[in-house]
């Protein structure tokens, strides 16, 4: 039985595909298993016996992808699953901001008496908007929320550039040839209306829009962060907005100094929060664990390399190593030593990781001693002896 842990609102649609027969779920404090969503696990103990990590959701800032290599844990993310959400709500708030609609909407909750429809008709231009069409939004980071942002832009008759310059080759396929991609952040910045952020955050992405990049924006122009606090250096974002230089803030991340503007819109890291967001990341998720824990195959992982050969044999021991010389020596000979047949091998690198599956028909009656020999080669950090 393996044991699953959740942290955050897990759809139990996802849940489900985790058959009972061979699943727990949150029945003990040494799972195999966790999934997650935005749960910090920089400050969550995890032991060594969870085995896997699924992230249900796109960002996985919040995993210590070191620890998790040192332990032999593989991490995944559900790519694209909450993508579409994000883009909606981008949207939305690009139509609400730009028709002044959540001060609109506040004004006129406040009214009484029997003569409102009057006090509206009077005051209602206080609220005169802008309409999106014709006007520019520079979208960086073209990924699976970007593109998808960028397209629906497009199909509001907006003008919109792209910057992205680690975009994948499907993504730069899916991309409309009418949206140019431009060569640098400089060139986006100062041709934007509005600037929409969807990249990850990593150290590099740390405050990649800040004080310098914000000033290349033409005045009065709209900044969106619905990627991760601290891509936006939001000290420098809410200072200009008091400045006059940014017409509106939007951003899905409470930061002390967002939340304290009154100049500021912040959502309350709502992108990915829809029901269908939430069952696509926890099917995907439930998927993803289960193809690992009963097959060994890893597709869509962040820290380890791709496997997706399905298990075809009896059984499959699959070691987790450090990607170093003479490996594949140590280990298939190891599994000569104990006179069994190799029937399929594969190794993958990524990084300073690497993952060697062995396929194997028939096994001796010591393959306990097998899995300890494997075990006590240097630089390996997890081995796994699968059942079909
Ligand atoms: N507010 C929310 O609830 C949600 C937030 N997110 C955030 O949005 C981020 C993006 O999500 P996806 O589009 O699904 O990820 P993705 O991995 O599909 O796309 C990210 C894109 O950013 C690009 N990129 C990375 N660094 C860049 C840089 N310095 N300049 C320009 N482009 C850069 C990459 O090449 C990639 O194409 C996530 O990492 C997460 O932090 C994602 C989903 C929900
Ligand atoms: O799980 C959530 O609601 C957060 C979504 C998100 O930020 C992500 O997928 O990166």
């Amino acid at each position: 039985m393996y044991q699953v842990k959740t942290y955050n609102v897990i759809s139990p649609v996802g849940l489900a595909k985790l058959p009972a027969s061979q699943y727990a779920v949150n029945k003990s404090d040494d799972p195999d298993a966790l999934i997650i969503r935005s749960q910090d696990m920089h400050t969550t103990d995890f032991g060594k016996n969870v085995k896997v990590i699924a992230r249900a959701g796109a960002g996985f800032n919040n995993i210590p992808l070191d620890k998790a290599n040192e332990q032999g844990t593989v991490v995944f993310n559900t790519p694209g699953s909450n993508a579409n959400a994000v883009k909606e709500l981008v949207i939305g708030m690009l139509i609400l901001c730009n028709r002044h609609v959540i001060d609109a909407v506040n004004w006129s909750a406040q009214l009484v008496g029997a003569d409102v429809s009057l006090q509206t008709e009077k005051n209602k231009n206080h609220f005169a908007g802008h309409e999106l069409v014709g006007k520019t939004i520079g979208v960086i980071g073209l990924g699976n929320v970007g593109s998808r942002v960028a397209g629906a832009a497009q199909q509001l008759g907006m003008k919109v550039v792209g910057y992205d310059p680690y975009i994948s080759v499907e993504h730069a396929l899916q991309l409309s040839n009418q949206i140019p991609r431009l060569d640098s952040l400089a060139e986006l910045l100062q041709q934007s209306d509005f600037v929409t952020v969807h990249i990850p955050y990593t150290e590099d992405n740390r405050h990649l829009i800040g004080e310098n990049e914000i000033a290349m924006m033409p005045k009065g122009a709209v900044l969106f962060n619905y990627s991760r606090t601290d891509i936006v250096d939001d000290a420098a974002a809410t200072q200009v907005l008091d400045q006059g230089h940014l017409q509106l803030y939007v951003t899905d991340f409470s930061t002390q100094a967002a939340v304290e503007n009154p100049k500021a819109i912040v959502t309350p890291h709502l992108g990915g929060t829809t029901e269908e967001a939430e069952i696509n990341g926890a099917v995907m998720a439930a998927n993803t664990i289960r193809n690992f824990l009963e097959q060994g195959i890893i597709h869509h992982s962040v820290n380890m390399p791709e496997m997706t050969t399905p298990m075809q044999y009896n059984h499959r021991i699959t070691v987790m190593h450090q990607n170093v010389p003479n490996m594949l020596g140590q280990i298939t000979t190891a599994v000569a030593n104990a006179n069994i047949n190799i029937d399929n091998l594969s190794n993958q690198s990524r990084e300073t990781m690497a993952y060697t599956v062995i396929d194997l028909n028939q096994l001796d009656d010591d393959t306990e001693a097998l899995i300890k020999n494997l075990e006590a080669i240097p630089a390996v950090v997890r081995v796994r002896l699968l059942n079909r």
